[in-house]
């Protein structure tokens, strides 16, 4: 974090400038790109780009000029004049699964993201959301958007996420410094017609119910596989991701086999990744618990909650506000509190 304004004096800027210019010319041109705007939105206050009118510092006004001059002229040509590419000019990815997951991320990002007034952003986990963190880092280089992306801090729901924030270029915080987010957006591994989810699929889930219920947006990015026709529980049949302290795992599995007559439930393996169970980012172990149709997910979820050694169930209750669902041909479908309407992009 660069110190704030009145911790600058003229020459730390100048000197600091420099350093920037030296670093910039070893670095390959997609760090230098994320190093010169996050520099250059950090001077913002203490410079103008382009112009010389007002500063809040106090340097001779010709060294204000060189020092604005010079950080134009480091600009790497890749970021002079990009704009944010439209949905429909984009190529194809080649696999209609992967235009389908890109089509509701963009369109997601696009009709949700308020660029000017959002500050806090949630970014969820699995592999819809990489396209969500790809559109935020093409939005980061758009010399329209720089100064106000540049000044997003967003939240991981788990260490995937964490990654894809900083190889977006993005500002990366903690909840605990942000505990109100302006929106978020993740993954879903089945939602149905009343926005009701089931996730934690990639084992993510207590992080992702505290970074959802933590925003005052929750918006859903899927490929149109996730979406349960009626009951949730339908199409995703690996079972409900359920998060337990380790020692408690045994006594868990009982219980939801003998007091909510789950089906199945199994503690998540690692397979050939791992030697036995999944650890989450919170060093938790997770139980898949199938409940075949599920008639009452909010009863349900309260009642795997209060189990002792539960840490988070993955149902998602009266939490998102849409769901973007992405079909191979492009076409998005937007199911919102108020029903579906489908809306056509072509990728
Ligand atoms: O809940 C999740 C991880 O815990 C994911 O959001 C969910 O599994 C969806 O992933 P994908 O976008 O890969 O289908």
């Amino acid at each position: 974090m660069i110190s704030p304004a009145r911790h600058w004096s003229s020459s730390s800027l100048v000197e600091f400038s420099g350093r920037l210019h030296r670093n910039c010319i070893s670095l390959t041109s997609w760090t230098r790109e994320r190093r010169y705007w996050n520099t250059r939105s950090a001077l913002k206050p203490h410079l103008s780009f382009g112009s010389t009118s007002k500063t809040r510092l106090s340097p001779s006004k010709s060294k204000k000029i060189r020092i604005a001059a010079k950080m134009t002229e480091e600009m790497p040509d890749t970021l002079k004049h990009y704009k944010v590419p439209k949905i429909e000019d984009m190529p194809s990815l080649g696999l209609p699964i992967e235009n389908a997951k890109r089509a509701a991320a963009y369109l997601a990002v696009d009709e949700n993201l308020d660029i000017f007034h959002h500050r806090i952003i949630g970014v969820g986990s699995g592999s819809t959301v990489i396209y969500v963190a790809e559109r935020l880092g093409q939005y980061l280089k758009d010399e329209k958007f720089r100064d106000y992306v540049s000044q997003f801090i967003c939240i991981a729901t788990g260490f995937q996420s964490k990654q894809l924030i900083m190889d977006s270029g993005l500002q990366y915080g903690i909840i605990e410094q942000h505990p109100v987010i302006d929106i978020v957006f993740d993954g879903a591994d089945e939602v149905d017609p009343n926005l009701q989810l089931i996730k934690g699929g990639g084992a993510c889930l207590f992080q992702e119910k505290l970074i959802s219920t933590s925003a005052k947006t929750f918006i859903v990015v899927a490929d149109s596989s996730k979406r349960a026709p009626s009951k949730l529980g339908s199409h995703w049949r690996k079972g409900v991701p359920i998060e337990v302290v380790p020692p408690a795992y045994v006594r868990v599995r009982n219980d939801l086999l003998t007091k909510v007559n789950a089906k199945t439930a199994v503690l998540r393996e690692g397979g050939k990744a791992k030697a036995g169970p999944i650890v989450t980012d919170n060093s938790n172990f997770i139980i898949d618990a199938d409940f075949g149709e599920i008639e009452d997910p909010k009863t349900l979820y309260k009642e795997i909650k209060l189990m002792v050694g539960v840490v988070e169930a993955g149902i998602f209750v009266d939490n998102a506000a849409k769901a973007y669902f992405g079909n191979a041909d492009g076409s998005v479908e937007i199911l919102d509190k108020q029903g579906s309407a489908a809306r056509i992009t072509s990728v």
